[in-house]
């Protein structure tokens, strides 16, 4: 019995020993693992700016892929096309059909009046307000209608067509068709001929210096343009492109420059490389009566150290009538208008300016501008102009 009780405590000991070993290591087990820092040492972070990582391949250094070079052929400049103008010869008749689309309302108005078959005081009262509204001015509108009142007395002409043909007669004798209209633009002495071109802002100078240049080129003449309105930039850039179109070398002065410089420097220019002709285009504002005297005296005295001017042409504007006519002596009074170049003919139905223009200036009209176009430009003729001032209707 004894032997039993001691197996049973030896057992039992046994037992509480083996529990005592194994739960402690089943407890173990159980635990979770030991906390691993997940955050690292503040000493350890990467600074928030300063040293964060930084592109170090600044754009200028990226690495660039060349692309192959491709030669291309050389781009020649372009060289402005040369026009070529019409003939001059006969101009005036070629573009007599605008002439008389602005005019014959004139020509119409006349010759029925003077159709009539018994012209009386009340009739010729009205071809003289017909001439004194088509710009004649009524001096010459005076010597006009007496003349031909004193013929058809005389005549006794009824016919349309004997009465045109009167009134053709005494409008060419107003017109004083045996005045010198040619242009002295031939080179003489070893040196260009030198023509000046003045007249108020806006009457076509510029235009008309272009119009002539092709002209003389297309009757085989060599042009320098000199560009002496530098009062208007855009003056000499339009002068420097009509240069390129004509085929004439322009020589131009600095915007606001000193015009008579740039005359100068023109005239010699064509007498160093032997120049026919020489052009020069002014500036004409009016505003100051006196400033422009200056001026243009100035020019026309610089240039004439080279030698006489040849022809002073006067560009007057034909739709501003006889307003026109009053600007126009202030430039007769400081230079020598050799000539008047009448353009916008096109543009009025007043043609009879021409007649007023020579009796009031004393000067001939010898070009007439009949367009905005290159060759808009004619010798101005008493008859043909006559004949388109009439129109076609008898
Ligand atoms: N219809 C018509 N227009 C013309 C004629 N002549 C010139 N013109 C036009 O008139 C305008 C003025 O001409 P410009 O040659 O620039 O005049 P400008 O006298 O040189 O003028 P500034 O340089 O300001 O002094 C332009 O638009 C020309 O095309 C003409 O005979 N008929």
């Amino acid at each position: 019995m004894e032997y039993v009780v001691a197996a049973v405590i030896l057992l039992v000991v046994l037992v509480v020993g083996a529990v005592g070993l194994v739960v402690p290591r089943m407890r173990r087990k159980e635990l979770p693992p030991p906390p691993v820092p997940t955050v690292p040492a503040e000493e350890e972070l990467p600074p928030l700016v300063e040293k964060a990582p930084v592109a170090e391949t600044p754009v200028t250094e990226a690495p660039v892929i060349e692309a192959p070079v491709i030669e291309e052929p050389p781009v020649a400049a372009p060289t402005p096309v040369v026009e070529k103008p019409e003939p001059t010869a006969g101009r005036l008749v070629r573009l007599r059909a605008r002439l008389a689309r602005s005019q014959s309302a004139l020509g119409r108005g006349l010759l029925t009046v003077l159709s009539r078959d018994h012209l009386e005081d009340d009739d010729w009262e009205e071809i003289e307000d017909s001439l004194i509204t088509a710009d004649v001015g009524v001096e010459a509108t005076q010597v006009i209608v007496e003349r031909l009142r004193e013929r058809v007395r005389i005549l006794g002409t009824r016919t349309v067509a004997g009465v045109r043909e009167q009134l053709t007669e005494e409008l060419i004798a107003a017109l004083e068709p045996d005045l010198d209209r040619s242009l002295h633009t031939a080179p003489h002495d070893g040196r260009p001929a030198v023509l000046m071109v003045v007249g108020v802002n806006g009457a076509g100078k510029t235009t008309t210096c272009g119009k002539i240049g092709r002209v003389l080129i297309a009757d085989g003449r060599t042009v320098l343009f000199g560009a002496a309105d530098t009062f208007r930039a855009a003056a000499t850039e339009q002068l420097v492109t009509w240069g390129e179109r004509v085929g004439a070398e322009t020589v131009r002065g600095p915007a606001g420059g000193d015009p008579a410089s740039v005359a100068f420097d023109a005239v010699k220019r064509g007498i160093d490389v032997g120049i026919d002709t020489v052009v020069v285009d002014t500036a004409g504002r009016l505003q100051n009566k006196v400033g422009l005297m200056d001026e243009l005296g100035k020019v026309k005295r610089v240039v004439e150290k080279h030698g006489p001017v040849d022809e002073t042409l006067l560009v007057l504007d034909a739709t501003t009538g006889q307003n026109g006519l009053e600007q126009a002596r202030v430039f007769t009074e400081v230079v020598d208008v050799t000539g008047v170049v009448l353009t916008k003919l096109d543009g009025t139905a007043k043609g009879g300016i021409v007649i007023a223009v020579q009796r009031k200036l004393g000067i001939p009209v010898k070009l007439v501008g009949l367009g905005e176009g290159p060759d808009d430009l004619a010798p101005f003729e008493p008859a043909a102009f006559v004949e388109a001032l009439l129109g076609e209707t008898a």
